[in-house]
């Protein structure tokens, strides 16, 4: 499904958490929405899966507003934090209420995942511990194969071992039948792999969208001697600079050719130490 937002901004009292805010996503990827708190990434989940209006501008969904939209709900698939389910539900209850809700609702999956991840069906919700009902949320976001799914820091309290499940499952899911999925995490190192598309969020203006891929020969880091490194940088859009021991590492845009011809070492820039200099550099400038 095609996403189309366009001048998007969202004002709470004096706040703006989102402003004018454009960008497309026209295919089926898995997108890391990336950002620091506050950045108005949940904002914009929350308009996208038509749950909250925007103040200005507009989302269109195949061409279609999300807000109050039947036809478009049951294609998006938000799992939030927390939250998510009524409390008094009956774990099979929750299941059954979505599994009526999403069209695509893939019950062989849930039953898979629901065992996967240990879960007793006739479980109360207010019975799970935060990790279980975050597992709960992530056997929903995946069993409903909304062709729009957002992940928005769906993990809290979920072990490491369980999540590295989640990302492989989400992975062959994904492979098996493409869908849109927008994932937000603050856990950036141990997702990156996952994302095809980043986009970056600071200050509620988008400052990257970019292929992952791309990003690598976008930008690289380039090491080596303090000196050497400070020479080399001197006409070069430098995102970030670390130093220790009298060696310097510095992030700059443009390929690594130049620096690695200069006896420079080399490397991609981490998506996380990325997101980290977009974001910081705004403030500063
Ligand atoms: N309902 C609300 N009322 C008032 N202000 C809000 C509301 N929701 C969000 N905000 C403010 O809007 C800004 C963006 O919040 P948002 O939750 O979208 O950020 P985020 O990028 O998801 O942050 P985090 O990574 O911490 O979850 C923040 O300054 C927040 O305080």
């Amino acid at each position: 499904m095609k996403i189309e937002v366009k001048n998007l901004s969202k004002r709470y009292k004096d706040h703006e958490a989102l402003k004018n805010v454009s960008f497309t996503l026209d295919e089926p990827k898995i997108y890391g929405l990336l950002g620091r708190n506050g950045a108005g990434k949940t904002t914009f989940m929350n308009i996208l899966s038509g749950q909250i209006l925007a103040s200005g501008g507009e989302i269109l969904i195949d061409g279609e507003n999300p807000f109050d939209n039947q036809r478009l709900t049951e294609s998006i698939c938000l799992i939030k934090e927390g939250d998510n389910f009524k409390k008094d539900l009956k774990i099979k209850n929750v299941l059954k209420i979505y599994s009526y809700f999403y069209p695509k609702w893939d019950q062989e999956l849930a039953d898979e995942l629901i065992k996967e991840y240990n879960l007793n069906v006739n479980a109360k919700v207010k019975a799970l511990s935060k990790g279980m009902e975050s597992a709960l949320g992530i056997i929903v976001g995946l069993a409903s194969k909304a062709p729009i799914t957002i992940f928005d820091e769906p993990y809290i309290g979920l072990d490491a071992p369980s999540r590295k499940r989640f990302y492989e499952i989400l992975l062959e899911e994904y492979q098996m039948e493409k869908r849109t999925i927008i994932f937000s995490t603050h856990l950036i190192d141990e997702v990156s792999l996952l994302f095809e598309e980043v986009l970056i969020l600071s200050e509620g203006s988008l400052v990257l969208k970019e292929e992952a891929e791309s990003i690598r020969d976008k930008a690289c880091a380039v090491s080596g001697k303090k000196g050497e490194v400070e020479k080399f940088i001197q006409d070069k859009d430098v995102l970030d600079r670390k130093q220790f021991a009298g060696m310097m590492t510095a992030y700059i845009f443009g390929d690594g050719e130049e620096a690695r011809a200069s006896g420079l070492s080399v490397e991609g820039v981490p998506i996380q130490e990325l997101m980290i200099a977009l974001t910081s550099r705004k403030k500063g400038a």
